[in-house]
């Protein structure tokens, strides 16, 4: 399923943070969203799961008004990990991860037996099936983001919206997140509450905002870089970051370096002068 966002702008407190952003994430692709602390892309992604309104412009699914859906229909289409998710009840990682079939429950909100089996296969694909009868609380941010991500491939939506994802996260656990999140295919059994089967086998599109350059770069199919409230660059993730690039939006020289053994591309960064302080 496409993502199209056209002209968005995002005020806050009558006070605009995000300008006119045009971005589209292609059925299946995976395009991060990178930009310096403020930058509005907790603002933007706000704006896609629907926790904010945009001012101006439309945020469509293959075509359909986001904003113009019922809650109900845009959460099986759309399931997001926001920053700092998480719920301050002590459920059970069970009944969290169960959270994310209510879109699809009727009336009194009963789960299925099929509702069962599907959260237990989503914990299972993140890898945390043993964690089902815990505490959420008692669990370390690592396990927690797991279980996030379980609740919302739980939900059976065809496109993710991430909020820094690795937050918390080792770095192996960061690598395997990502990793997770990159091979996300729409649940083959997805049929949902109106006997809709998701394409089966087709591939999640997932938009994600990372801080992390590199880490951004080898697992987005493409990048868009936000400062300011603005799109400053747009494309596949060597095209866009270049040193000038980098320089001019994070402050930051950049070299680019071969993976000895891979070959891959890895930034090092030195930091540029700092900007003189307000006065
Ligand atoms: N509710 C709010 N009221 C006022 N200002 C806000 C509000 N939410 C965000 N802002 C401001 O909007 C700007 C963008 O914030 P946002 O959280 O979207 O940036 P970000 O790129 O996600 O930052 P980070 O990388 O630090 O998470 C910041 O200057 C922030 O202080």
């Amino acid at each position: 399923m496409r993502i199209d966002l056209t002209g968005v702008s995002v005020e806050v407190a009558g006070r605009r943070l995000v300008h006119d952003v045009t971005l589209r994430a292609g059925s299946g692709r995976m395009v991060g969203l990178v930009g310096p602390n403020g930058s509005g892309k907790s603002t933007l992604l706000r704006c896609v799961y629907r926790a904010l309104r945009p001012a101006a412009g439309t945020v469509r699914l293959d075509g359909a008004d986001l904003h113009a859906m019922d809650a109900r229909q845009g959460a099986r289409l759309l399931a997001a990990l926001p920053q700092e998710a998480g719920t301050e009840f002590d459920f059970t990682v069970a009944e969290v991860v169960a959270m994310g079939r209510l879109p699809h429950q009727r009336g009194a909100g009963r789960a299925s037996a099929e509702d069962t089996a599907r959260c237990a296969r989503a914990l299972a694909r993140v890898g945390a099936g043993r964690l089902a009868g815990r505490g959420f609380l008692g669990l370390s941010g690592g396990e927690k983001q797991r279980v996030l991500i379980a609740r919302a491939l739980a939900q059976g939506p065809r496109v993710l919206v991430l909020d820094e994802p690795t937050n918390h996260l080792d770095i192996a656990q960061q690598l395997e997140v990502l990793a997770l999140v990159r091979a996300g295919d729409t649940d083959p059994d997805a049929a949902d509450g109106d006997g809709r089967a998701g394409e089966p086998g087709a591939r999640l599109t997932v938009l994600t905002a990372l801080h992390d350059l590199n880490l951004a770069a080898r697992y987005c199919d493409e990048l868009y870089v936000l400062a300011h409230g603005r799109i400053a660059a747009a494309g596949p993730p060597y095209d866009v970051l270049t040193p000038e690039l980098l320089a001019e939006v994070f402050g930051v020289r950049a070299h680019r370096v071969r993976h000895p053994e891979t070959g891959a591309v890895q930034l090092l960064f030195d930091r540029l002068a700092a900007p003189a302080a307000d006065s």
